[in-house]
């Protein structure tokens, strides 16, 4: 700097340098007297001459800008790093048998600067801590109060994004309140869900339509709140949570799923808030809801007085109609919900408007058993999206299929059951047809020594 200051003030005549010299002057005196309020000023301009855009941990965001971010190696700066196993779809697509579980490196705490399209940005991360839970955090930010170059970046990032997650979709869960893991999956093809092959196209196809964009237009022109409600119901491991998924797969669209027996009004309201439009939002054992009534009855019935701690909150049917009906429900989103007792449920849950198609999800029949059989012991090229069990080019499959039905008494077993049966002989079918009798025999005779 004072040899810059040098070269110029001997190239000028002797008026000029000591113009400059005076102007020299006064810019190191000002420096001097702003030092000490140099922090002051630098928030000022943070926060008046900046734009910054956060994203949470908990965000799927996250994950598509520290794929971005890492995928060009700008975060090699920093000096503390989170590793974590990397379930970017892209990552595991790519996987080889010898990386098993592939890492991902993203930069945890610090600061570091990076250029994006001739602009200087800055990456800050941080860490929440709230009791127990901790959140990581990122902030972008660029000098100017216009953000256009933030949203170019995340555009970027979600473009890059999509295009590795191919035929994968997101299935959230939850911890309490808040949506965590995140989990990619490859989508499940709706032909591997056996069911009654009539109900299932009808079921499909109601979905279908109602995503339609047409159909949101009529529903908006009539001021009828957009949205439709599905109850899936049947014993258990009949399908309807495979159903869900794979509907979620087939309609190209991320899947929430809600263990309603976790959860509390207050942790439910706080998911459903936190809810995207145009989602699949799984309820599951929707039974698990209290009425008023069932929590008088329970306080009638009840002689002990439960003690500090013992009460496990509840979602109440209140608080569960409150976020169906509320103002975070009014979005192209497809609501499923399953049971495996559909006569507990409230008739106030389940009137038209809340739920406006009920399928039943039975035990195996006949037909349902074949196709099991055939979904099994098809050879690999058969198993593609499309296929269909027992399709009728493999007639020596399909008569297999059908006798072992018939050793197998219809409506006695969960389509889980079969498929756990079956799954151990997957390459040898004769064994399977040999041992099935004993097999029915030793369930029944189990079954009856419980009931
Ligand atoms: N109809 C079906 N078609 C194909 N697979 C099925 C079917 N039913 C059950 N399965 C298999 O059985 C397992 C359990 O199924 P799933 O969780 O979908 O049943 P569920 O009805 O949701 O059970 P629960 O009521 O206990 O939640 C899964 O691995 C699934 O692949």
């Amino acid at each position: 700097m004072l040899g810059w200051v040098r070269v110029v003030l001997l190239s000028q005549s002797s008026k000029r340098k000591a113009t400059y010299a005076v102007l020299f002057a006064y810019v190191v005196a000002l420096l001097a007297m702003l030092r000490p309020h140099i922090w002051q000023i630098a928030s000022l301009v943070e926060r008046f001459c900046t734009s910054s855009v956060n994203v949470r941990s908990s965000h799927e965001t996250y994950d598509m800008l520290t794929s971005w971010i890492s995928s060009r190696g700008i975060d090699n700066a920093s000096r503390s790093h989170l590793v974590k196993l990397n379930t970017d779809r892209g990552a595991l697509a790519d996987r080889t048998e010898s990386v098993r579980r592939p890492l991902k490196y993203v930069a945890n705490s610090g600061v570091f600067l990076f250029w994006y399209k001739g602009r200087l940005l800055r990456y800050q991360a941080t860490q929440d801590t709230s009791g127990y839970f901790k959140e990581n955090n990122i902030a972008i930010t660029c000098l100017g109060r216009s953000g256009t170059i933030l949203k170019d970046l995340f555009q970027d990032c979600q473009r890059e994004y999509v295009c590795r997650l191919g035929n994968k979709i997101t299935i959230h869960g939850h911890s309490g309140g808040q949506w965590t893991d995140n989990r990619k999956s490859e989508a499940r093809p709706l032909s591997t869900v056996i069911l009654n092959q009539r109900e299932k196209a009808l079921l499909v196809d109601d979905m279908k339509d109602f995503l339609n964009p047409t159909t949101r237009s009529w529903y908006t022109q009539r001021s009828l709140p957009y949205r439709r409600g599905y109850l899936l119901h049947g014993p258990p491991g009949t399908g309807k949570s495979s159903f869900s998924l794979a509907i979620a797969g087939e309609l190209n669209m991320d899947i929430y799923v809600v263990r309603v027996p976790s959860v509390d009004d207050e942790s439910l309201k706080c998911l459903f808030a936190e809810l995207p439009a145009h989602c699949v939002v799984l309820l599951e054992d929707i039974d698990a809801v209290i009425s008023a009534h069932s929590r008088e009855s329970e306080a009638v019935h009840s002689n002990e007085q439960p003690s500090f701690g013992d009460e496990k909150k509840r979602v109440t049917l209140s608080g569960l109609l409150n976020e169906l009906d509320g103002v975070s429900s009014a979005e192209d989103r497809v609501l499923i919900m399953t049971t495996n007792h559909e006569m507990k449920l409230d008739p106030a849950l389940i009137r038209p408007g809340r739920i406006d198609k009920k399928v039943s999800f039975a035990l195996a029949d006949r037909d349902t058993v074949s196709q099991i059989y055939c979904w099994v012991f098809q050879s690999p090229s058969e198993t593609g999206a499309d296929a269909q069990p027992c399709g009728t080019e493999n007639g020596l499959l399909q008569a297999q299929a059908i006798q072992f039905a018939h050793q197998v008494p219809e409506g006695v077993f969960s389509p889980a059951e079969i498929l756990s049966f079956l799954v151990p002989y997957r390459h040898d079918p004769d064994a399977a047809h040999q041992s099935v009798e004993t097999w029915v025999e030793s369930r029944q005779k189990t079954e009856r020594n419980l009931s």
